[in-house]
Parts: structure tokens; sequence; C-alpha cells
């Protein structure tokens, strides 16, 4: 299986975090300032029932006590009121972060070089653009809102005790601090866990998708056992990881709570006692354990938000540590002084794995018309890919016009080189939209032309319902071709996938889009080696022959060998 994406590490999540909230700043300090406004009001309450009861302790009357009532009504209502616009502009910040957060993944993924897109597994990419993102999202939108005005109360009710009383203030921030040794070994343990059942799904949803993409093989090739195999040891893996999350929880939770009555006890004892000794008053002591109490609501939602945390924490990690992975470069790079192809001294592995090319030298003049061929698994597709630039050498260069080709920015690099392989994506939009150049529909129409694609008059024509067929895509394909006029053109196995007469078809319109090109050819057919200025011979990540075709047949070598056990058959492969 491949590797996994790679996970950003604290620091770096850190200050993608720090990032989101100074793109919002004023928002966010409006927020701070309303939700401060309702943590106050909500102080109000429990300090005037400490003073209700003192009145009634002293024999007030109840005019006296009426009036205290109203005030706790009046902080009541504001309360309510000023929480209601807090949690109303924390939720607002929360989904404009996530919808952030979103747009940041899309673009970075839309950044990333073709190679390594097509390199990394397609469960992990799509579960961190779903799973990992909403889950991100769910906890910006449901958690992050109340949490943030739980801190906020939680602050102002501390302080609160503190003025009251200042040791009954201490004793009851004392009396919390056991249910700081919890979070601090539940978080200590659950990033991990957390980032462990991320990997989970991933591979699950890896293995999912290789079955599914895989469907026909698998039936051709009986692999059903196999598949069931290696999708069960994916779930159970799956299922281990969420349990030890489970325990995780089970044990942070029920301590928790339990920890909540202490402060509230502690208080109430020193308090009875200091109210013996004559040095505080009941309502203050009263006070003092209503504030306490207060507390619990708030700490329960943060304990829980710290708990979800974990799981969008590790969601985030996995999203960010997309930034990671090498973005095509951006920088000024030079530009070509002419269209030579230049291989030097090239060696490439695939994945760190054992080179596929050694030392491949080989200059492609413009407007020549290179063969390279070679029984299967000799390299010639990799080198193709080199020098289209969606890979880059593990060492030596190539170049088009002394600049390395895989440096150029894309827009760039397709006036220069481009590939055509046997797969061409149609896009779910309009013909035009999927010809991917912003022309004039003149020119439009006159590529489609060019490569006979007669069937294209409108180009408002919707290609997710109304699909092409595959000898239309592949004219499709070569029309973007046409569009991008590459001075290079490099061909692999354009039309293997078409039927006789579709292949006929697209080779008529590639005929008249390598018009006056540079053409190299990965030749699986020895007529195309035999028309082409050049053939490059491969074998074993070598060009071993390089010449003319007569030069090669005259020379008796490898090639000479190809050509006479073959060229009775126009059609026949080079492969093995
Ligand atoms: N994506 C990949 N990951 C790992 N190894 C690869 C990958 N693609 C090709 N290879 C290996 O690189 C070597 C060269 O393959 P390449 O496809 O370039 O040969 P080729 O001559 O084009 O063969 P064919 O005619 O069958 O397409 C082979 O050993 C192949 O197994």
């Amino acid at each position: 299986m491949s590797t996994l994406l790679p996970i950003a590490g604290r620091r770096e999540v850190a200050r993608a975090a720090r990032r989101l909230i100074a793109a919002d700043r004023r928002p966010v300090i409006g927020m701070l300032a309303v939700t401060s406004l309702a943590a106050l009001a909500g102080l109000g309450g429990p300090w005037l029932l400490g003073r209700v009861i003192d009145t009634v302790a002293a024999g007030g009357g109840v005019a006296d006590v009426d009036r205290l009532a109203l005030a706790v009504l009046l902080c009541a209502v504001a309360q309510t009121w000023l929480s209601r616009y807090a949690l109303a502009a924390a939720y607002r910040f929360g989904e404009r972060t996530a919808a952030r957060i979103r747009e940041t993944f899309l673009r970075r993924i839309l950044d990333l070089p073709a190679a390594v897109v097509e390199r990394v597994p397609a469960g992990d990419l799509a579960a961190r653009g779903s799973t990992d993102v909403d889950t991100i999202a769910n906890a910006l939108r449901e958690l992050m809102p109340p949490i943030f005005v739980g801190v906020m109360q939680m602050l102002f009710l501390i302080a609160a005790v503190v003025l009251l009383d200042p040791l009954l203030g201490i004793l009851g921030v004392i009396g919390f601090s056991g249910i700081w040794f919890v979070t601090r070994w539940y978080l200590r343990r659950a990033r991990d866990a957390y980032l462990l059942e991320g990997e989970a799904t991933s591979r699950l949803a890896d293995e999912l998708a290789a079955t599914t993409e895989g469907a026909r093989t698998i039936e051709a090739f009986g692999l059903h056992e196999r598949r069931f195999a290696a999708g069960h040891a994916a779930l159970a893996e799956t299922r281990r990881t969420r349990l030890a999350t489970l325990a995780l929880r089970s044990v942070f939770f029920p301590l928790a709570e339990t920890s909540y009555a202490v402060p509230a006890v502690l208080v109430l004892v020193l308090g009875g006692l200091l109210h013996i000794d004559g040095r505080v008053s009941v309502g203050t002591v009263a006070a003092a354990v209503l504030y306490l109490r207060q507390l619990v609501g708030p700490l329960d939602s943060i304990l829980i938000f710290i708990e979800q945390l974990q799981a969008g924490n590790a969601s985030f990690a996995r999203v960010e540590g997309i930034s990671a992975v090498g973005a095509a470069p951006t920088t000024e790079t030079r530009r070509p002084a002419d269209e030579r192809i230049e291989v030097r001294g090239v060696r490439y592995a695939y994945d760190q794995g054992r080179d596929v090319l050694h030392d491949v030298e080989l200059t492609v003049r413009p407007g020549e018309r290179l063969a390279v061929v070679g029984l299967s698994g000799a390299g010639k597709s990799t080198l193709g890919r080199l020098i289209a630039g969606v890979d880059r050498p593990t060492a030596g260069s190539v170049t088009v016009g002394g600049v390395p080709i895989a440096d150029l920015p894309p827009d760039e690099l397709r006036r220069h080189v481009v590939l055509v392989t046997q797969e061409h994506h149609v896009f779910r939009e309009t013909l035009r939209g999927n010809l991917m150049v912003a022309a004039p529909d003149g020119e439009l129409r006159e590529a489609l032309r060019t490569v006979g694609a007669d069937w294209a008059d409108d180009l408002d024509r919707d290609l997710g319902e109304n699909p092409l067929d595959g000898a239309q895509a592949q004219q499709l394909a070569l029309a973007r071709v046409v569009l991008a006029d590459p001075h290079t053109v490099i061909l692999d196995e354009a039309t293997a996938l078409l039927d006789p007469t579709a292949a006929r078809t697209a080779e008529r319109a590639l005929a008249a889009v390598l018009h006056s090109r540079t053409v190299i050819a990965i030749a699986h057919r020895l007529q195309t080696a035999h028309d082409a200025d050049r053939v490059a011979v491969m074998d074993d990540g070598r060009i071993i022959e390089l010449g003319t075709h007569d030069e090669l047949v005259a020379a008796g070598g490898p090639y000479a060998a190809l050509w006479n056990s073959w060229h009775g058959g126009d059609s026949v492969g080079v492969r093995r």
C-alpha cells in the first residue's frame, strides 16, 4: 500500500489556528466583548442571592428583599439576552472558519503536482477532504460557540469567588485541580489515539476504494477472498482504534464528573467553620457555593469540547498535513531559450524504490520525430513523464531551452510540452469549460474542427448530462492540445484503448495535431518507429541504441532483431 499523506505537528496546527483567528480579528474582538458582558451579567444573580440571605438574617424588610429579587431578575434577563448574541457571534465565526478551512484544503489539493496526487492513496485524500473537514467544521460550528462562552463565564466566576472571599476562592480553585490532573492524563493520550483512529479510517476507505475500482479484476481472477480478508483486516483495525479512544473517554468522563462536587463541598465545610468563627456571613458562603456550582455548566461543556477537540484537532492536523506535501513550484523560473529538449545523466526511482532509469542521455531536436521503443517495463513511459515535466528526475536534468521542465509553471509548461496518454478526463461541465482555455468561441471551434470533432457544434453542451464516447473524449483531449499549442507532443498509448474505427478517426485527428511539432512517440508498433526521424531503443531503464531506422537496421543490433522478427505485421506490438 502506498504511504499516507503527512500529518502536521502540534506547532504547525497551533500556527494554523492562530492564522484562522487572525483572519477574523475584528469579529473575534466583538465576540469577546459581548461574551464578557454576558458573563458579567451572570455574576449578579448569586451575589444578589447572598445579599438576600444576609438581609433576611439581619432582619431586613420585605421591600429590601423585593428590590434585590428584581435586580436578580434583571441580571438574568440581561445574561440571557447577551448570551444569545454572544452565541450567535461565535456560531458565525465557526461557520466562516470552517468555510476557510474547506477553501484552503481545496486550493492546496489543486496546487499539488499531478505526480503527487497520482501517488497518494485516493482513500486518504478522500477521507481528509470529507470526514476530517466535516469533523473540524462540526467542532467549530457545534462546540466552539458554547465553549467559548463557557470559558469566559468560568474566568469571570473564578474572579468573582476570589473577590467575594479570597480564602474561599483559593479553596474552590484548589478543589477543581483534580479535574486538571484527569484532563492532563486524557490529553496526553488522546491526540495519538485519535490520529490512529483517523489513519485506520483512511486505510479502510482506501481498501474499499481499491476493491470498488478493481471490481472487474477481482471478478476475473477470483480474488474475492483476498479482498474480503484485506477489507476485514482494515475494518478490524478501525474497530480496535475506535475502542481505544472509547476506553479513554470511559475513564475521563466519570472521573471528571465526580470531581465537580469537590470544590463546593470544600467551600461549604470551610465556609461553615469560618462562619462559626464569625469571619464570613452565610450569604457570602452561599454566594461562593452558587458561583462554584455555576462553574459546573461551562466546565462540563469545556470538557466535552476538549474531548471532541481531540478528534477535531487530529482531523485538523491531517488536513494541515497536506501543506507539507511538495506543492508545485511557484517561484519565478527562467524562460526557455529555445525548444531543444536535453536529458542529461537522468536517473529515476518511484517512491524511493529501485532506479527504473539509469544515466539516460538524450537530445530531442526541435521539429524532429523521435520514436521510443522497447519491451514492456523498459522505462519508456517513465522517460515520457520526465520529459513532460510530470515527474522530476532523481538525479540529472531534463531541460527545455536550458530550463528544468518540471520547474515551469503549468501555463508555461503546456506551451512547451504536452503528454497525451490514453487517459483523458472529461469534466462534468460544458464542452467549452472542458477545453480548459479561455479563448474566443471561434478559436475553440477551429481547434475542434482540426481534430475532426464534427459532433461538437454546441459549445454549451453539458458533458456531464450528455457524456462523450471514447473516440469523442480522445478528440476533446487532442483539441486541448491544439489550443495549448505546445512545441513538443509526447504520445504514450494515446489511441490504445479505442476500437479500430475510433482509433482510425483519432489517428487522423492526431496527424492534424502533430503537424509541424516535435513529436516523441512511445511506439508500440514498429511502423511508428519506421516512419520516425530517429528511434531510441530502451532496455531496462537505459537507451541502448539511438539512430535512424535504416542505421539501426544496418547496425544489426537489438532494434534490427526486433524489426526482422516483426516487420511483417504492421499492428504487431513491441511488447514482450
Ligand atoms: N507508478 C509506478 N510506481 C512504481 N513503479 C512503477 C510505476 N510505474 C512504472 N513503474 C516501474 O517502472 C519501470 C518502468 O516502467 P514504464 O511504465 O516506464 O515502462 P514502459 O517501457 O513504458 O512499459 P510499458 O510499455 O508496459 O508501458 C517498470 O519496472 C515499472 O514496473
